[in-house]
């Protein structure tokens, strides 16, 4: 689904990538972890076109996306959250989901302003089509509450939604656990395991490792901008170089949660 080869980025004498590559198969869930500054970030920035890499491509599908600007990623069937909530606070929860179906809409403003022929059929749709994705991430009961007004664990789900709402094949989750309680986070962990049933990849860059480790299909660890490891949980959890850079004493507790 996804390929990373060599990417490398430096940011004037740092090397944020280097070098760095792997592979995301298909409707799995593929972790990205490591230490702080390791490069997670910017690698997804690389992925969804924030960043353009010095060196290296990214492949979707078998096409080459490196030079396909941001604004035309989503058109190649990628949708990313971002490390911080970005939710328009002026606005209802579904008014924020539709906001994430732009990029497959065809009505002219002036129809949807008017709200008549294709821009008013369109607006029907796309409604429609987003109370069943809030009804997917268990928001349906809140579509017409301000956004403003849910929880912290609920607002990073209606980010989820805005980019489902793009219908993406691949979607890349920053950090989607930072900041949740721990029932949050067991919910979020459901809701990524019926995407995935669902047909969608899903790479998500994320500290929590026991959330990583009971979900991911494949993880792979950065550090110091280098792929340092990269297989399945188990493997990368035992890997010495791993405990050694990054895990050290909570490779013991994540032991117990594998
Ligand atoms: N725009 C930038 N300009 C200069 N340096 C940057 C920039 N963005 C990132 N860096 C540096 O690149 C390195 C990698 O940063 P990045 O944010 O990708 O790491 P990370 O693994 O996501 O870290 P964290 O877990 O703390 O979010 C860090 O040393 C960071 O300070």
């Amino acid at each position: 689904m996804l390929e990373v080869k060599n990417i490398s980025v430096r940011f004037g004498g740092l090397m944020a990538l280097n070098d760095a590559s792997f592979q995301v198969g298909r409707g799995t869930v593929h972790a990205l972890i490591g230490p702080n500054g390791a490069g997670k970030t910017t690698m997804f920035n690389v992925i969804s076109g924030v960043q353009r890499p010095d060196a290296g491509r990214i492949l979707v599908g078998g096409a080459d996306i490196t030079k396909l600007p941001l604004h035309r990623r989503a058109s190649c069937g990628m949708a990313r959250t971002f490390q911080n909530i970005r939710l328009f606070s002026g606005m209802n929860v579904i008014e924020n989901v539709m906001c994430g179906m732009h990029p497959t809409l065809f009505a002219n403003p002036v129809l949807s302003i008017l709200g008549i022929g294709k821009g008013r059929a369109e607006e029907r749709r796309c409604h429609g089509r987003c109370l069943e994705i809030l009804a997917l991430v268990g928001l349906a009961d809140v579509a017409y509450s301000p956004v403003t007004a849910l929880s912290y664990g609920h607002q990073r789900r209606v980010e989820i939604a805005r980019a489902l709402a793009s219908d993406p094949a691949l979607l890349l989750l920053d950090e989607p656990a930072a900041g949740m309680n721990p029932s949050e986070t067991r919910d979020l962990a459901r809701l990524l395991v019926t995407l995935r049933q669902g047909g969608l990849t899903l790479v998500v860059v994320e500290h929590d490792l026991h959330f990583v480790m009971k979900l991911s299909d494949k993880i792979t660890v950065l550090n110091f901008g280098r792929v340092l490891a990269d297989g399945a949980p188990l493997a990368v959890r035992n890997d010495p170089r791993v405990i050694d850079a990054y895990l050290g004493s909570s490779a013991a507790s994540m032991k117990e949660s594998a």
